[in-house]
């Protein structure tokens, strides 16, 4: 091998080393092995055999700059060198090595050598962020979004420096470093004399990373960050990353980890060659994954979880509360209450989101739930507790009367509680009875979304049969959960099953059941304070029994739609389709549906849309485009009228209006 130059002389170093300097062209290659015995073998400091090193990789980078050397040789030469000097500057050997990473990690920042062999830092706060490498680096923290110095997120006044650091953590661990004391890097006997930052990390149960020395930590803070201090405690940034983020050389025990790899040193060669190219661009560690980079909120994040911090702990969480201060409504975030341990104390406990995922929550003790079974409790949060689109008023087609008694008596005392007192005072228990699909589950529904309390929603079906042998303690929890959730309103939906007559064939559960309803209805009832409202509803009302009628105080007659209802319910529907109806149409299939419920005038209009479909023939139905379908004609809904008949026969219907005018509240 041979490498190329224009003479051979002698260069004194300061440092009292001789070197031989290849000079001459056609230098051999074993010349240069000769010379670095030459170092390795002198007797002399090693902070002088440093020094020697260090020229001459700079005297291997400046013949490979100038092509006098191959690149091969180059690396090789490179690496054999660097990794020599590593050795005597960051070995921990006292007699043969600097043992100071630090004094080649400044000196790099600095772009100055540092001849000394002990710690002397000179940086200063003046001249620090002047430095091109800490320009470079918060350049590239704010490429990457990492907090770094001039954060402005959190800041740390270290002492008479006066400059700002920026420590990413938790507001408790910031305002614990503001507490620092003057603190002054260099003097550390004074600092730890009038620091009292340990019993602070006690106090806060900081995490690991944060050192319980203040210097080390201000030494840290200066240093790690910036220049991948190998031993720092403080590890906002991985060491590696930013080590070679910041500069080919400014750590060599580091950097021969590098050299071991051959790929990498020539990219590191490279970056040097092309001094015009930013440094940190060229150097080994090329993918964050890789090098194992966090930024400090994830580094954060992961000691969060290792010390079981809770989010509210650290002032970030969402808290949550009872009552109205939550968002609530269908899509409000519900709160599931759990049995209180101890304080204050937050709980996490997962609740099924309906149709979706498992979402874990803080929530807020009570003393009421104290024994009631977690589980029952989750499942009457994810069961019971109504989840489902948001709907107005508007979105039910007439029952007027219906609607505005039920503002009048849920709505409004919900919402103005301090108004409704006294004998203006909402009734506990409403009962929503009528022919089937009229809207009662509809209407149901819709004091959920408007009324602004917690709303839970349970079939007395599943109370009776899906929960066997659960249903009284269902009953007894649902209240509970109820009351810690005020102003709350329980949707009992066909209530008959629950509240049937008692008779002959009555099951024993059933029966518990229903008196521990009753039970639960009363003391709802009797407590002035309790804002709950039972809402049932029923297509059966004849089946419930005087005890419940006389519960249920207010009832209410959900009729079959009149001709307007029905209208809005077609044209609402209609709206949204592709239709050729005309409106005076729309009117006389109104006047045919007359008798129909809402639920058979929304199935008549489900009839009539695939009218279009079925005049496609069978063979053109996997090509079509959805523009190619006809609109939906007047046709199709004389078409649907053979099939689609009234549900509710004349005589039921006697029967309804026979037991509104008995026990309803209609006028
Ligand atoms: N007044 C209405 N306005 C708009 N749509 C209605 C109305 N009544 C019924 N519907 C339609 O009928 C469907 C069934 O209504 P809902 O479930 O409220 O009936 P219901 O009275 O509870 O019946 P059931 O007594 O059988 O439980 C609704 O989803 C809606 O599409
Ligand atoms: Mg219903």
């Amino acid at each position: 091998m041979e490498v190329r130059g224009s003479g051979r002389g002698l260069i004194h170093l300061h440092v009292g080393v001789t070197m031989q300097v290849p000079a001459n062209s056609s230098v051999k290659f074993s010349e240069w092995q000769k010379e670095a015995f030459t170092v390795s073998t002198a007797n002399c400091l090693p902070r002088q055999k440093a020094e020697a090193y260090r020229a001459y990789i700079a005297k291997i980078q400046y013949a490979w700059s100038k092509s006098d050397l191959s690149d091969t040789s180059a690396i090789n030469l490179f690496k054999r060198d660097a990794e020599k000097c590593s050795t005597i500057i960051d070995s921990d050997k006292v007699e043969t090595s600097l043992n100071n990473y630090a004094e080649s990690i400044l000196s790099q920042a600095r772009d100055q050598q540092s001849y000394s062999d002990k710690w002397q830092s000179s940086l200063t706060p003046d001249n620090i962020f002047r430095l091109k490498k800490v320009q470079d680096m918060n350049e590239l923290a704010t490429n990457f979004k990492m907090p770094l110095l001039y954060s402005t997120d959190a800041t740390l006044k270290l002492g008479n420096w006066g400059n700002r650091f920026c420590i990413p953590g938790p507001a408790d661990l910031q305002a614990a470093l503001i507490k620092l004391p003057e603190a002054n890097v260099g003097q550390e006997a004074n600092v730890g004399q009038n620091t009292n930052l340990s019993s602070l990390m006690k106090e806060k149960d900081f995490p690991s990373w944060v050192p319980a020395n203040p210097v080390q930590m201000t030494k840290n803070i200066v240093t790690a960050p910036l220049l991948g201090k190998k031993n720092a405690n403080v590890s906002l940034f991985h060491a590696d990353t930013v080590n070679s983020k910041i500069s080919g050389f400014s750590n060599y025990g580091k950097r021969k980890e590098s050299y071991d790899r051959g790929d990498k040193f020539v990219q590191t060669v490279y970056a040097n060659k092309r001094q015009t190219m930013s440094r940190h661009k060229g150097i080994a560690c090329t993918s964050t994954d890789a090098c194992g980079f966090k930024t400090a909120s994830e580094k954060l994040m992961v000691e969060q979880k290792k010390h079981n911090l809770s989010l509210s702990s650290i002032g970030s969480g969402v808290k949550k509360c009872l009552g109205t201060a939550y968002s609530r409504g269908l899509h409000g975030k519900f709160i599931p209450p759990v049995p209180k341990d101890s304080g204050e104390e937050y709980q996490t406990i997962q609740r099924k989101t309906y149709g979706s995922e498992r979402s874990e929550m803080n929530v807020p003790s009570d003393e009421r739930l104290k024994n009631i079974e977690p589980k029952v409790i989750e499942l009457i949060m994810s069961e019971i507790m109504d989840h489902g689109p948001v709907l107005s008023w508007d979105d039910i087609a007439g029952l007027e009367f219906a609607k505005n008694t039920i503002k009048e008596i849920v709505v409004w005392p919900m919402l103005r509680p301090d108004i409704f007192t006294g004998l203006r005072g909402p009734p506990k228990g409403i009962l929503l009875f009528g022919p089937p699909g009229t809207g009662k589950t509809l209407i149901g529904k819709c004091i959920a979304c408007q009324s602004g309390a917690t709303f839970f929603s349970i079939s007395a079906s599943s109370l009776t049969s899906k929960w066997v042998g659960e249903g009284e303690k269902m009953v007894r929890s649902l209240f509970t959960v109820a009351r810690c959730h005020q102003p709350a309103v329980i949707f009992i939906d066909e209530i008959d099953a629950l509240l049937s007559q008692r008779g002959e064939g009555e099951h024993e559960s059933s029966r518990r059941i229903k008196t521990e309803f009753f039970v639960q209805l009363d003391g709802a009832t009797t407590s002035a304070d309790e804002n709950i409202l039972v809402v049932g509803a029923t297509n059966r009302p004849q089946e419930i029994d005087e005890a419940a009628r006389r519960r249920l105080a207010k009832r209410l007659y959900i009729p079959l739609p009149e001709f307007s209802a029905r209208k809005q319910i077609v044209v609402s529907l209609m709206s949204r389709e592709n239709t050729s109806i005309t409106d005076q149409q729309v009117d006389d299939i109104v006047l045919k549906a007359d008798g129909f419920s809402g639920a058979d005038m929304t199935q008549l209009c489900r009839e009539a849309a695939l009218g279009p479909i079925r005049s496609i023939q069978a063979m053109d139905i996997s090509t079509i485009t959805p523009d190619q379908v006809r609109p939906i004609a007047y046709i199709d809904f004389q078409n649907a009228f053979q099939t689609v008949r009234p549900s509710v026969s004349p005589r039921d219907l006697e029967m309804y209006e026979i037991w509104n005018k008995t026990f309803g509240c209609g006028k």
